[in-house]
């Protein structure tokens, strides 16, 4: 039982709470991945949450665009200077979830920890790194990672700024040729980091040999003024994440040392020589890490928003589910249990699908650097696979989880507006979602050609080798593990078979498969959310712990599977691995799956353990006093100042006085 019970709480909650048959302490520290994280993230919590400095001094929707970034900038700052204090190693407290809240719509130095220093650490020699982390370290260099341009963000070989090797200085010379050449978009660039990787196009002697990095330092160390030569600006507000500092730069023949190549990969010698890379994708290695990242990220920003939509829902009392009896919680609606329950088990689906996906990062490039690239292909499918798959599901999940919240979930203090568009950022970023998949449909179909001609698949592809055979009737999870190997089975091949047929008239090979990229797309979706649900499965048969945490994984396991079969059920009737009476036994199940954990639901949410000032949300705190908190936030509204605001004698004022001069 919880040892939360205790803390004060709406009836509705307490009762929800009262219900819970499973242990919450035990089900946090699976999800922490150990007691002891559990107890690291609570203690790095009490001191960020103890830090006045952390207190915004009015909501920051009602600052000015740069009053906003100054705020968060200060409050990264502080960030580095306590963690420096309490030593503590700050990518400890950024990879916790014990940050989540201070930052709320960005943080300018994200881009610098999280893609900057990764691509000094994968990219740079051992020489640069020592020089150029030591100076991290004490915060002389802030850096950014500035690849996407004006004109490409997508095909990088489009790129076209260029770092020309000038042999007789043995220096680089970077230049925007053009207006679409200017980078655009890297965090951080507008007005905080005083350096950058910096994507360019190498040439060395008149020969273009693709993009590189390059360290290039921007700003002045002492005046934080641009360099001459470097023209730096912010893009202007966006979306979402507006304290970003999102920048633009421009270089004007600006030379940099031939030692700021990054050179763990390729080189250019002093006399021009290039030695390339073992692999030609190698200098995209940031990006594959940073996709690995965001999985884990998304699958945290859902578990915000199914915690705030799930307490609000056992709350929110609305209409008559019996004609004359009272009001029931709208939690018990089932139409609600599938807007909710559903998303609950994504976020378990995504913690075990990120938790994978990071043990095959580090196991992969352990063994590139011993010189074996031959698990790249797959590392590269599958982190482009389920960062689109995460940050779709999340994103879609988010809007849901605000939909399920009503006109209060529209308002911006339920903090969805920021959830969601924290979570929608990240189908562009890092690769672009349909981009991504079409990367991976690349190797599906690639993998199904090489096994057509009698090779042996391994890895996440290895039931591509041979048409899968479902046993008919098996509705079990490994039953239908089965059924989904065959269900994209029958997708691959029929699609391969058309990209086939497309050129048998006479088309060529890559106008077929833009033709066929609609089924492409598909494949790709369906062979990722195989391995999800594979993961699911088996990583739930694994975990140890009591008999009732178990359940709960179990059925949310079940609930997790049972729903991507009916939503996809097409699928597994075309490739004949389910019947339409398997589907509408599964349905059924899926159904009563809602209404077996739904009185666990709030335990669950529960579990996440985010204290109120992380969720930063009227709807979704702790003790369900809602309708106070969402008065209360009103209240600060700057309008509500005065009875009588100045635009009424401005503008209305004049208006009523002039009347309506014809009946129109
Ligand atoms: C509350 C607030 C809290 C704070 C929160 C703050 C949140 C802050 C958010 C800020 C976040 C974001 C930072 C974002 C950063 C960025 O976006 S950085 C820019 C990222 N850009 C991209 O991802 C570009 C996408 N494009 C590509 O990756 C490639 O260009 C693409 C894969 C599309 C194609 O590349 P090509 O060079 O054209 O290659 P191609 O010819 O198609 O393929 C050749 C071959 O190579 C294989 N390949 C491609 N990429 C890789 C790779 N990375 N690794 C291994 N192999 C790769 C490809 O599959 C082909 O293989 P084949 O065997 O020939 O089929
Ligand atoms: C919040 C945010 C933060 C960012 N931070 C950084 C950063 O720190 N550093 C950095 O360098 N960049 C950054 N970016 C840029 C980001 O990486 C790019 O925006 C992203 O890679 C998409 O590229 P694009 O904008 O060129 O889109 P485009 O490629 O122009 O996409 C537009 C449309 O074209 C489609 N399309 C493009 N190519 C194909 C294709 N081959 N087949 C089918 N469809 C295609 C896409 O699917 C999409 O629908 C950031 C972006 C955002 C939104």
């Amino acid at each position: 039982m919880s040892s939360h019970e205790t803390r004060p709480c709406v009836p509705d909650l307490k009762k929800e709470r009262l219900k819970c048959d499973f242990n919450v302490e035990e089900l946090t520290n699976l999800i922490d991945g150990g007691k002891e994280k559990t107890a690291l993230r609570r203690k790095l919590r009490s001191v960020i949450s103890s830090e006045s400095a952390y207190i915004d001094p009015i909501p920051p929707e009602y600052m000015s665009h740069e009053d906003q970034f100054s705020n968060e900038l200060r409050k990264t700052c502080h960030t580095a200077m306590l963690m420096n204090k309490q030593n503590i190693d700050i990518k400890t407290l950024q990879l916790s979830k014990a940050y989540i809240g201070v930052l709320k719509d960005g943080d300018p130095l994200w881009v610098h920890y999280h893609v900057f220093i990764p691509s000094i650490t994968g990219q740079s020699d051992p020489e640069q790194q020592k020089i150029w982390m030591e100076k991290i370290r004490t915060w002389k260099i802030f850096g950014t990672y500035a690849q996407t341009e004006l004109g490409h963000g997508t095909f990088l070989r489009g790129l076209e700024t260029t770092a020309t090797y000038d042999r007789e200085t043995r220096e680089f010379i970077l230049n925007s040729p053009t207006i679409t050449a200017t980078k655009w978009w890297p965090g951080g660039l507008g007005h905080t980091v005083n350096f950058a990787a910096v994507m360019a196009q190498l040439y060395v002697g008149g020969k273009c040999y693709g993009p590189h990095m390059f360290m290039v330092q921007l700003r002045d160390e002492n005046t934080h003024e641009s360099l001459p030569g470097v023209t730096l600006g912010e893009i202007g507000p966006r979306f979402g994440l507006n304290t970003n500092g999102n920048g633009f730069l421009r270089f004007d023949h600006y030379r940099i040392p031939r030692r700021n190549m990054l050179m763990k990969h390729a080189q250019v010698l002093e006399d021009g020589t290039y030695v390339k890379p073992s692999h030609s994708k190698l200098s995209y290695g940031t990006m594959v890490r940073v996709r690995v990242g965001i999985v884990r990220d998304t699958c945290i920003q859902l578990q915000q928003a199914v915690t705030i939509a799930t307490r609000y829902s056992a709350v929110r009392h609305q209409s008559e589910l019996i004609p004359g009896e009272p009001e029931p919680q709208i939690l018990d609606y089932q139409t609600q249990q599938f807007k909710i329950l559903p998303q609950i088990s994504s976020v378990f689906a995504l913690f075990f699908a990120a938790n994978s996906v990071i043990d095959a990062y580090y196991s992969v490039t352990a063994q590139m650097d011993l010189g074996d690239m031959s698990l790249l292909p797959e590392l590269h499918a599958l982190s482009s696979g389920l960062k689109a798959l995460s940050a779709s599901d999340a994103s879609r999940g988010v809007e849901i989880c605000r939909l399920s919240c009503g006109g209060h979930g529209y308002l911006a203090s339920s903090n969805f507006p920021r959830l969601y568009t924290q979570t929608t950022c990240a189908i562009t970023y890092e690769g672009e979602n349909t981009v991504l998949w079409l990367q991976v449909a690349r190797y599906i179909i690639k993998s199904y050609r090489s096994a057509q001609n009698g090779n042996n698949l391994k890895h996440s592809v290895s039931y591509l080798s041979k048409q899968p055979r479902p046993v008919r009737g098996d509705l079990s999870n490994n039953g239908l593990l089965e059924a989904f190997k065959a269900a994209v089975f029958k997708l691959v091949s029929d699609t391969e078979g058309r990209i086939q047929r497309v050129c048998a008239k006479g088309q060529n090979y890559h106008m077929a498969w833009n033709q066929c990229s609609l089924q492409l797309l598909k494949c790709a979706e369906a062979h990722t959310r195989f391995y999800v649900c594979e993961q699911f499965v088996r990583k739930v048969e694994m975990a140890k712990g009591t008999e009732n945490v178990k359940k709960i994984l179990k059925n949310l396991c079940r609930l997790y599977l049972t729903h991507h079969v009916s939503v996809n059920s097409g699928d597994f009737l075309k490739s004949g691995s389910l019947s339409q009476n398997d589907i509408a036994v599964l349905e059924e199940e899926m159904c009563s799956l809602l209404e077996v954990l739904r009185p666990q639901a709030v335990s669950i949410v529960d579990a996440f353990d985010f204290d109120d000032g992380q969720l930063n949300s009227c709807l979704g705190c702790w003790d369900g006093d809602v309708y106070q908190r969402l008065y209360d936030e009103a209240l600060k509204s700057p309008l509500n100042k005065t009875d009588v605001p100045e635009a009424y004698y401005k503008y209305l004022r004049p208006l009523m006085q002039v009347g309506l001069k014809s009946s129109l």
